[in-house]
């Protein structure tokens, strides 16, 4: 049981964690900190939290779990805010998209990463953000990743384990680069393609009205261009070593379809469809596992 658990950025993940925390009687008490006074006023007048502060350093204090949820970019703030009062009784971890941008910004402020700190990273989430968007059920069946280095105390990886499985979640173990690798690949690069997708047919339609048109497949194609830009603007620039990469190969990918389509090769295109379509359903297998 964890005595007071303190929440640092009560948004859709942070305030999801203290919703499921409450709902499981993971704790005793929930402590919110956010730089946002409304938010922050929204996660107490909902009882999502039970006490609130602007401060990191004062909602820290004496929590014997601590999780970072804001944006990556922040966590030199973050961490620095927390130096003076780092609580080396408790656990500290955090739910950033981007593995090794965390830990090196860990590198900076305290020379080493402290072996309470257990890098983490939940694969739920949705386009909203907010504690208005927070769920009690974001984690349930869903995955986590952690990233523990060499260093990191083996018992501090258990309560962070122990944590999200309570939340329904099931738990993996990653070295942060290959974290930063696969997500690149399956998260960062498609959020990227629909910003760009988005933003080119949003020209377009000022023109000639197309979004009246759009049909379920832009929908599904375009919903994570609805995501917050302050989140993927850090994740891109936190993992672009990895994101870039992925875009060249995906340009060239698009170039031989485009010249398969001018081309009208109908074996060869319709062998890249058959090709997309097996791989997809081998990733949709492999979600029921
Ligand atoms: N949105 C998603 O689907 C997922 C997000 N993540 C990661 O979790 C983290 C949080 O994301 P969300 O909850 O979606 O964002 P969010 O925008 O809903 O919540 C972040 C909160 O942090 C606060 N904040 C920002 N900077 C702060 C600072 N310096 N001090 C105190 N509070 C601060 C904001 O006011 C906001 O309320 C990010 O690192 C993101 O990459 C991880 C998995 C999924
Ligand atoms: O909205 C979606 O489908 C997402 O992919 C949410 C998401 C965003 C960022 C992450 O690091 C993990 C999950």
């Amino acid at each position: 049981m964890i005595n007071r658990l303190c929440i640092i950025g009560v948004g859709l993940i942070g305030g999801s964690v203290a919703r499921a925390a409450r709902a499981k009687e993971l704790c005793h008490e929930i402590v919110g900190v956010d730089a946002d006074a409304d938010n922050l006023r929204s996660a107490l007048e909902w009882g999502v939290i039970d006490v609130g502060f602007s401060d990191v350093a004062k909602g820290a204090a004496n929590a014997d779990m601590v999780m970072i949820a804001t944006p990556v970019g922040s966590f030199d703030v973050i961490f620095n805010a927390l130096k003076a009062i780092w609580p080396t009784e408790a656990v500290v971890t955090d739910a950033g998209s981007t593995k090794c941008s965390v830990i090196e910004s860990a590198k900076r402020v305290f020379g080493e990463v402290p072996d309470n700190f257990v890098p983490g990273h939940p694969i739920a989430g949705a386009e909203k953000s907010g504690v208005g968007a927070s769920t009690v059920d974001l984690f349930q069946g869903k995955r986590v990743i952690l990233t523990p280095l060499e260093t990191t105390s083996p018992s501090a990886v258990k309560r962070v384990e122990r944590l999200w499985q309570s939340m329904g979640a099931k738990v993996y173990q990653m070295e942060p680069a290959h974290h930063d690798e696969v997500l690149a690949a399956t998260s960062h690069l498609p959020h990227v393609l629909a910003f760009a997708l988005t933003n080119m047919l949003g020209k377009k339609d000022e023109q000639q009205e197309i979004f009246q048109f759009a049909a379920g497949g832009f929908r599904d194609f375009t919903r994570i261009a609805s995501s917050d830009p302050k989140m993927w603007l850090d994740i891109c620039l936190a993992n672009r070593r990895e994101i870039l990469p992925l875009i060249h190969q995906f340009r060239e990918e698009l170039a031989v379809a485009a010249s398969l389509i001018e081309k009208g090769a109908t074996d060869q295109l319709f062998a890249l469809f058959v090709d997309a379509r097996g791989a997809r359903q081998r990733f949709l297998d492999q979600l029921e596992k």
